[in-house]
């Protein structure tokens, strides 16, 4: 924030130490970072600073939170994305038997609300909740399974924000002052004028920002300095991915500022607890809400409730915009009132258009629900965690969508299955004739499977989502290719000891499908289940999976297959074969040479 605290001797501008750097590099949709970290092998943050109150456990839940998303407009794909990847963790963490609490929700209050609301004739509370509704929707056709849904506008998280207020307060770390600066109300913040482009626009929004004096309540995030030092020293892994722990450090080194935590022109949020003329500031308000989802209506709602059940947060996912919040206000605002800080931060990058950042106040979204319901939540949900590096930018083409997720899930995992139970079906019975197990005694193959869910497994806990996907997807390519070498099509014809070793090789590739099918289900997990049910298991039986069941010798002799069907419907392309530009696309090719394996193969 830049401008000046007008008669206030509190500001200070304190120095950081240099952070960690960054590592290599690899190409995906547009220039990608690599990183290493892992949840795992995070050491807790809170040890130095507040130590004898951190009782982390390993009992402690799996607490991932994606940013409270404002309801200024509906959500568009960035904010789907977010949801999507944070989804994913959570069900990764929960097959590796964690207790998971997932906390999404919406940032109801402040100026951009009220004028939003006006913008449509309603009420602002009118606008809040058809908004907060249509979040909750979409969350529901992406499949996303949280457990908790925060609205700030919620009574409850009212009482947390005025104790917590009252806690910093009587630290000593709120004072009033005068206030002159430059602020984005797309923003919500004041900006430093170094950080501006031409005519003072927003970098982020493009938009003008507009000089504001006010009388407000200030938070002393000078005085924090030397401990958020001492965090991010400590605690290198703090911030994800670690490139971004240098811009928290170019930050710092310009100077951290104390920020005002109300506004005297607000109507529209909690008032200040000892000024009712003022609201409190939509960040100092919002962030908290990350503490009051954790309520569960059975107790009072207060601050000592609210950490009993999950705080600390082990992971805020954020996209890079809310960084400066989450890395800088949040933990020193924590700190003051004498509670542990989250474990990890971690900021991805963009979803861009045109190179843009697509975003609500600029107009320039892609619709997720019309993603949906054109090609399926598993299409959209591994389309972006497998194309998108987790941590950087990445670009949208409709025909880069199509051709990935007829390439992967249609003709990769889907037609390995559906060729697989088709030969099953005309030669065994759908009967699995041996345990996996015995069948792949000392099988080269089934080593390959072992070693790439392993792989797998480490990029989900490093939060490398796209490697992961790239991971399993081999699992399947490898078993295209032990089909292909084997031909059991033909081994059958020839009948006898051929046709028992031809029955075998069904049986282990379908292993190798059946571990797909759990490694993938984080990502897809609509996808998962059909392949599940194809292999004749119930749905059930999929909801009590866990990572265990990644291991080789699942299929058991006997086991009955389902009739073969598609589990992925490959998703046709205009004008028999061709694609927008006219040129016969990859994927068409590629489901030519499928039709031709498919003859060839009866
Ligand atoms: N283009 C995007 N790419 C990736 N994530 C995004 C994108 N846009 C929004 N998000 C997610 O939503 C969060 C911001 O939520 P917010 O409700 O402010 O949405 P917004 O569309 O960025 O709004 P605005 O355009 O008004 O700034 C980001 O931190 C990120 O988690």
């Amino acid at each position: 924030m830049t401008g000046r605290v007008l008669f206030s001797s509190q500001c200070a501008f304190p120095f950081f130490p240099a952070f960690r750097t960054v590592s290599s590099s690899a190409s995906r949709l547009t220039k990608s970072v690599r990183f290493r970290h892992s949840l795992a092998s995070f050491s807790n943050c809170n040890s130095h600073v507040h130590s004898g109150e951190d009782k982390t456990t390993q009992k402690d839940p799996f607490v991932i939170t994606t940013p409270l998303y404002y309801v200024n407009a509906p959500p568009h794909m960035g904010s789907a994305y977010t949801t999507i990847a944070a989804d994913a963790i959570a069900r990764f963490q929960r097959l590796l038997g964690k207790k998971v609490i997932f906390i999404t929700g919406t940032d109801e209050h402040g100026e951009k609300i009220a004028t939003a609301a006006a913008a449509h004739g309603c009420s602002p509370s009118e606008h809040c909740d058809a908004v907060s509704e249509s979040y909750r929707l979409l969350w529901k056709d992406l499949d996303v399974a949280y457990d908790k849904f925060i609205r700030t506008t919620d009574p409850i998280h009212e009482r947390i924000v005025r104790e917590f207020y009252e806690k910093v307060l009587s630290r000593g770390d709120i004072y009033r002052a005068d206030y002159e600066g430059l602020y984005c109300v797309n923003c919500e913040e004041y900006k430093d004028e170094k950080e501006l482009l031409e005519n003072n626009c927003c970098p982020v929004h493009l938009k003008p920002c507009v000089l504001r004096k006010e009388d407000n309540y200030f938070f002393a995030l000078s005085k924090y300095h030397k401990s958020l030092e001492e965090v991010f020293s400590q605690n290198p892994n703090f911030i994800q991915p670690s490139f971004r722990s240098n811009e928290v450090q170019g930050w710092i080194n310009s100077g951290l500022r104390d920020f005002s935590i109300s506004r005297a022109s607000v109507e529209w949020g909690i008032p200040v607890p000892n000024d009712k003329k003022q609201t409190v500031y939509v960040w100092f308000d919002a962030l908290l809400g990350y503490i009051s989802a954790l309520l569960d209506g059975k107790q009072e709602p207060t601050l000592e409730n609210a950490i009993s059940l999950g705080w600390p947060a082990s992971l805020h996912l954020i996209g890079k915009d809310i960084l400066r919040f989450h890395a800088v206000y949040w933990p020193a605002m924590l700190m003051s009132a004498g509670l542990n800080l989250p474990k990890m931060v971690f900021g991805h990058g963009f979803l861009t258009k045109d190179g843009m950042k697509m975003g609500k106040s600029l107009g320039n979204t892609l619709e997720p629900k019309d993603l949906v319901n054109r090609f399926g939540s598993d299409a959209v949900r591994y389309f972006f965690l497998r194309e998108v590096e987790f941590g950087n930018d990445g670009d949208y083409s409709e025909e880069r969508f199509i051709n990935t997720v007829n390439g992967h899930l249609a003709n990769t995992i889907g037609n390995l299955l559906n060729r697989t139970l088709g030969l099953m079906k005309k030669n065994c019975n759908s009967t699995v004739a041996v345990d996996s197990a015995i069948a792949a005694e000392a099988n080269v193959f089934k080593e390959t499977v072992g070693e790439l869910v392993e792989k797998a497994r480490a990029h989900y806990e490093n939060l490398s989502l796209s490697s992961a996907c790239e991971c399993i997807l081999e699992i399947a390519n490898a078993g295209n290719l032990y089909m292909d070498k084997h031909s059991p099509w033909s081994l059958f014809k020839k009948g006898g000891a051929s046709s028992e070793s031809a029955a075998k090789d069904l049986v282990i590739i379908l292993e190798a499908v059946r571990i797909i099918s759990v490694a993938l289900s984080p990502v897809a997990p609509q996808l998962c289940l059909r392949i599940h049910s194809q292999l004749g298991y119930s749905e059930d039986t999929f909801e009590a999976l866990t990572w265990e069941d990644t291991r080789w010798g699942g299929l058991k002799a006997g086991q009955i297959m389902a009739q073969p069907k598609p589990v992925f419907e490959r998703i046709e392309l205009k004008h028999d074969g061709e694609d927008e530009s006219g040129s016969i696309g990859k994927v068409e090719k590629e489901k030519k040479k499928i039709e031709r394996q498919m003859v060839a193969e009866t």
